[in-house]
């Protein structure tokens, strides 16, 4: 029986257009003059640091700095600074009521019934912590951060990585066998396998299905007796 789920966030249990559509071109638009304006604030000077590092040049301009972290966005890549700043900027967008978090209802009722059933929920996203946490307490269907016990981001290691799984798992009190990894990306399912975890595919949006991963469309198909 699953003790533990660790879900993934976009493309598992919030639509992938809410993140591309509406959270990475308010990013793109806030981007600059969040960074040039807190530049001096120790966390955001902190992932500044980090970017200089990612470039292997310390000396980049601030102005380089941002045209990385633009490109990084366009090129949706899972870079950890620019995860973390992309939380910052998010904040303002939640808090004006820009846009709330996208949640599926199947997704939603589904965590809601396996929380009432005493199975612990755990996230993972290359999302950050900061932006998962904004996006669960102003979701569609409120503040549902209640539901979950752990939050986990790319500081643990890429979604791809078998060795991430392995962190997350040394942290949770529960064997790999009896928690359950939730991912629309085979290859972060093909990851979390290989750290002895049991897997499920969402595939909402038409992408690569898994040959070797059970799948279901939408948790209304969810069948713990069948992983
Ligand atoms: C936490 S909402 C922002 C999602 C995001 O930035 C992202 O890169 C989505 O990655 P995921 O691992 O949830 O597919
Ligand atoms: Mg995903």
């Amino acid at each position: 029986m699953i003790k533990a789920i660790v879900t993934d966030i976009e493309g598992t249990i919030t639509r992938i257009s809410f993140v591309k559509e509406i959270l990475f071109p308010y990013a793109v638009k806030h981007l600059e003059h969040f960074v040039r304006t807190h530049q001096q604030r120790e966390d955001v000077r902190a992932q500044i640091h980090a970017v200089r590092n990612e470039l292997d040049n310390p000396d980049a301009s601030i102005d380089e700095v941002i045209a990385a972290l633009l490109g990084w966005i366009k090129a949706d890549k899972k870079v950890t600074p620019l995860k973390q700043l992309q939380g910052y900027i998010w904040q303002s967008g939640y808090e004006e009521g820009d846009f709330t978090g996208h949640l599926y209802p199947d997704a939603y009722e589904f965590l809601c019934a396996q929380k009432a059933n005493d199975v612990a929920l755990y996230v993972y996203s290359s999302g950050s912590v900061k932006a998962q946490q904004l996006l669960f307490a102003h979701s569609d269907f409120g503040d549902i951060r209640h539901l979950f016990s752990d939050y986990f981001d790319t500081r643990v290691g890429a979604k791809q990585q078998p060795l991430s799984y392995q962190a997350i798992l040394a942290q949770l009190p529960y064997p790999p066998e009896k928690i359950l990894f939730l991912s629309d990306v085979v290859a972060e399912l093909d990851a979390a396998k290989a750290a002895g975890m049991k897997t499920l595919q969402l595939w909402r949006d038409a992408q690569p299905q898994s040959e070797h991963h059970p799948v279901i469309e939408n948790f209304n198909q969810f069948e713990a007796s069948k992983l």
